[in-house]
């Protein structure tokens, strides 16, 4: 089927993940206690998490997912209150939902979304954090097994997406570095859309081991153009952390940023910005926030589950822009929608 013609499966990844944001409900009315804290009056972000002990990571998931689901809203003071819905789940108010959704309040996923909302993540995680490879400490993508389980898991993920990535990337001669690549589909897609390009898919060792048996099944594929694919293709074993980046006129990275806390995309923005030549660009596809904090709800609830499975969550457009002004880019207004609910957004190095 035609990419123009391909349905978009968001309804079955929003199912997915809809369980996530069930948990988060139910942790806020009654663990957390928030509408009770919020009918004695309105509180800014910041003094609403300082009550309730929350970081700022737990926070930037926890409150836009309750304006999502339109139980929480901003003030003119951009303070947080509770919506007229939310009143049905302050217990003072009569009558209201409480009796009913805490029928559900001791559900094993609630419990513990209630213990990472607190401590910020789980108690603790000997076996590393999927998708994760920060420093000497242990990571799942680094053992043979899970690398190859989480890489394709994601696989067909990104056979879904790389092609309306591909088509909606810029038209280049030049060099793409994808940056934790993953199964490497993402490059494949565009090599075969720039006959002329070269490109380098850094990823940890044992994922590329997977990626190079996907590559090898795409060249056979049959598809024109396919087979020269391998040959213009780099797999580069590092850690985008510490190691030296290839120069590159394009710079993707796909479903990367949302794996990480606030500073290391800082970090990692201004390690992407400093590997790209002039006039080249960095390209993102990920799931955003809205710049004002409180939806979408596909994205709020996937900003929860990455929240139990990463070090990250999913940041708005304008939190991105940031990063990537604070590292000498020029963020690009245009957001691409894809499918999935992600879309791509880019910055230039003028
Ligand atoms: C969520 S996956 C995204 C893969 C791919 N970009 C996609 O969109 O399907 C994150 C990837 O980051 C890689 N990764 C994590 N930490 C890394 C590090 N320090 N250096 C290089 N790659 C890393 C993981 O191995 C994994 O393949």
């Amino acid at each position: 089927m035609s990419i123009l013609h391909q349905p978009d499966p968001a309804p079955i990844t929003r199912q997915l993940r809809a369980m996530f944001g069930s948990r988060l409900l139910l942790a806020a009315v009654h663990h957390l206690n928030v509408f009770d804290l919020l009918s004695a009056g309105p509180l800014s972000l910041t003094d609403l998490s300082q009550q309730l002990r929350l970081a700022e990571r737990p926070a930037m998931v926890l409150f836009p997912a309750l304006c999502a689901m339109q139980l929480l809203r901003y003030d003119k003071q951009n303070r947080l209150t509770i919506s007229e819905l939310g009143h049905y789940l302050v217990q003072d108010q009569t009558p209201n939902l409480t009796g009913y959704t805490g029928l559900e309040k001791d559900d094993p996923g609630v419990v513990d979304m209630v213990q990472r909302l607190l401590h910020d993540g789980p108690l603790e995680s000997p076996q590393g954090i999927s998708f994760v490879k920060e420093g000497d400490g242990p990571s799942p993508m680094d053992d043979p097994e899970s690398a190859r389980m989480f890489t394709l898991g994601l696989a067909g993920r990104a056979r879904l997406l790389a092609p309306i990535v591909a088509a909606n990337l810029p038209k280049h001669n030049g060099h793409l570095l994808d940056v934790a690549g993953g199964t490497g589909y993402y490059t494949y897609e565009w090599l075969l859309v720039n006959p002329a390009a070269t490109a380098t898919l850094l990823d940890r060792p044992a994922v590329l081991t997977v990626a190079a048996e996907l590559l090898d099944g795409f060249a056979r594929s049959g598809r024109p153009g396919a087979d020269t694919v391998p040959n213009r293709v780099t797999l580069l074993p590092g850690d985008m952390l510490t190691d030296d980046l290839p120069q590159t006129d394009l710079l993707l990275a796909g479903s990367l940023f949302h794996d990480w806390p606030t500073a290391t995309c800082r970090q990692l923005a201004r390690r992407f910005a400093a590997a790209l030549r002039p006039s080249g660009e960095i390209w993102v596809h990920d799931s955003f926030l809205n710049d004002t904090l409180d939806g979408p709800l596909a994205t709020t609830d996937y900003s929860a589950q990455l929240f139990c499975v990463t070090k990250g969550r999913c940041y708005s457009r304008a939190e991105h822009h940031r990063w990537f002004t604070d590292a000498g880019l020029t963020p690009m207004q245009a957001a691409i929608p894809t499918q999935l609910d992600y879309g791509l957004i880019h910055a230039r190095k003028l």
